[in-house]
């Protein structure tokens, strides 16, 4: 309200003699302009473009499955123009809030109207405007992070959810849902086509390709003159090697550089070192809290940090079992890695980009800027780099550690491996110099690294439906994953068992059920965390039977135990 504080409207409310409440608006779309004329879209990219519009004003889910730099986005602007030359609105989801001026900007260069940002990086005021605005018509389009699907658009026409692949889709805490999920659903309430596009879709989108839900629409070449980069498999167990680095990978980043190229090193561990040990007993540097490591940190100054539950140490001076003086690190972070790469090019900057460097606001955007700059650079970090960013001058990809991901013990743990391999690997000759991809990796024959190598992720992608099948997993049944912690370990099982036994007594529901296990980090933040599957091909039984089974665990449980319940789960961690 204009001339009164908000401080003392809300104390003139308390008192009950205001009452603040918002006053819907009316609808009122605004005309949008082309601000750029559109590229002459290729074969592949025409044909995408006109099987959507083909669905203008209804629901059909896709799948523009397409290769990194094969044009998705172009396809996307193509699509969005029709849509909102109609006077429809257009809601656009990417991953990570760290993509949304790369897009933002494609989109005003593209077009004249009015967009909406939401992500979690807006304070309520700002969030509260970007609603409104997409409420009463006034932003055409709405870009925005996993829960900008909830956003108010009357007047929708056209949903994209880009790298539809990512996990951060997915909300794994408090109110769980999969922002893909919901806007499959939303799409089809609001009678709008739905597309999801990635160069390394889900394995549950295409299962639902395959069982006729959503239409495919393939890329199969880059967009322009660029070529797809050629993959080389460099075995550490027989390679040279300066700092953890081959020889061969060093002398062609050198290469690189010296002809004004840009490098992309990616390793998925920041920090400094994720092992600090003591050179005489062998004490290792432990989180109290949880079974894991402390990593060790180095900046802004020494410190110990537990990535699982954040617990902060000092760093010791001295082994605390037999006070022998010299601490060594083991394995590397990133913090580690810029440090020897410093010291191998000098002449050279070398650009971190993880959670940590870009902490501050508006620090992603300033590395960005430089990374769009035609100056020879080393760009080192973590997933933060892999997602969908387009850098013209990187020529040289290099994944330092790949073999952390081939190890884990999660079903859907080769699926997130090739997806990133294949990810990161896409950041390499986008702009007008082919590029080059080096994986160094202890296990060079391993299968699903000669897939990708020598066949490629759609491959990958049909073995690996053909494997869930013959396991039954999913998207072959339906997954409900139910996490129990609490102090006392023996507590969790006796818990789930006995209501495990109450579930296995409904005669017409076919169900496995895994476990109660110990989570694959048992003790996190002082607690034990226990894991119970339950697997059925039947979706609506199982989901009728769990209803009120559930509601009985929860009225059941100690005070002190904490439940969670998680459907169609992304990951059993
Ligand atoms: N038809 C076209 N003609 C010429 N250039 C194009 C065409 N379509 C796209 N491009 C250009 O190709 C580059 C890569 O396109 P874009 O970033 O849209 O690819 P993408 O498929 O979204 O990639 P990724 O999945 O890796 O994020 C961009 O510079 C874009 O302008």
């Amino acid at each position: 309200m204009a001339g009164i504080e908000t401080a003392t409207l809300k104390a003139l409310e308390k008192k009950e003699i205001c009452a603040c409440v918002l006053e819907p608006q009316d609808f009122n779309p605004q005309p949008m302009q082309l601000a750029q004329m559109p590229l002459t879209a290729n074969p592949e990219q025409k044909h995408a473009v006109e099987q959507v519009l083909k669905y203008r004003n209804q629901y059909q889910a896709f799948l523009l499955d397409g290769l990194t730099g094969s044009g998705k986005t172009e396809v996307y602007l193509q699509i969005m123009e029709q849509v909102l030359k109609q006077g429809k609105q257009v809601l656009v989801l990417v991953p990570e809030i760290g993509l949304t001026p790369q897009t933002i900007s494609r989109f005003q260069s593209r077009f004249h109207c009015h967009i909406a940002l939401l992500h979690s990086g807006l304070n309520d005021s700002k969030r509260l405007q970007a609603w409104q605005s997409a409420e009463t018509g006034k932003a055409s389009i709405v870009l925005g992070t996993r829960s900008a699907i909830y956003t108010p658009m009357p007047n929708l026409g056209l949903i994209i959810l880009d790298e539809e692949h990512d996990l951060s889709f997915k909300q794994q805490e408090g109110f769980r849902y999969h922002a893909r999920d919901v806007a499959l659903y939303r799409g089809h309430l609001q009678q709008c086509p739905v597309i999801l596009g990635s160069a390394t879709p889900s394995i549950d989108s295409y299962a639902l390709v395959q069982h006729g839900k959503m239409q495919a629409l393939e890329l199969n070449q880059r967009a322009g003159t660029a070529l797809m980069p050629k993959i080389h498999i460099l075995d550490l167990k027989v390679a040279q090697k300066q700092h953890g680095i081959s020889l061969q990978l060093i002398q062609d980043i050198k290469k690189r550089l010296e002809k004004k190229e840009q490098v992309l090193i990616f390793l998925n561990r920041r920090g400094y070192a994720p092992v600090l040990i003591c050179g005489s007993c062998g004490w290792q540097a432990q989180c109290p809290h949880c079974d894991a490591n402390f990593t060790v940190h180095r900046q802004p100054y020494q410190h110990l940090h537990c990535h699982h539950c954040g617990t902060i140490h000092r760093m010791p001076e001295h082994c605390p079992q037999c006070q022998h003086q010299e601490l060594v690190t083991l394995g590397m972070g990133t913090g580690k890695v810029e440090e020897h790469l410093n010291e191998l090019f000098p002449d050279f900057e070398v650009i971190r980009v993880d959670r940590d460097s870009t902490s501050r606001v508006g620090s992603w955007q300033k590395i960005y800027d430089k990374i769009q700059k035609s100056e020879p650079a080393i760009l080192l970090g973590t997933q933060m780099l892999a997602k969908g960013h387009h850098f013209p001058y990187v020529t040289l990809v290099a994944i330092l550690d790949i073999d952390s991901g081939l190890l884990s013990v999660d079903f859907r743990a080769t699926e997130r491996t090739a997806q990133l391999i294949v990810q990161v690997a896409g950041r390499a000759g986008r702009g007008e110099h082919k590029g080059d991809v080096y994986l160094q990796t202890l296990r060079p024959d391993h299968a699903l690294l000669n897939t990708l190598v020598n066949e490629n992720y759609r491959v990958f992608a049909q073995q690996t439906l053909k494997e869930r099948q013959m396991a039954r997993m999913p998207p072959y049944r339906y997954a409900i994953l139910i996490r129990c912690e609490s102090k006392d370990q023996a507590q969790n099982t006796e818990f789930l068992q006995k209501h495990a036994a109450l579930l296995r007594q409904y005669p017409d529901l076919a169900l496995d059920i895994w476990g109660p296990i110990p989570a694959p980090m048992e003790r996190k933040a002082g607690r034990y965390q226990s894991h119970m599957v339950l697997l059925s091909a039947d979706r609506p039984r199982l989901h009728y039977y769990v209803r009120s089974w559930w509601q009985n665990m929860l009225q059941d449980k100690p005070s002190s135990m904490k439940l969670t319940l998680d459907i169609d789960p992304q990951e059993l961690s």
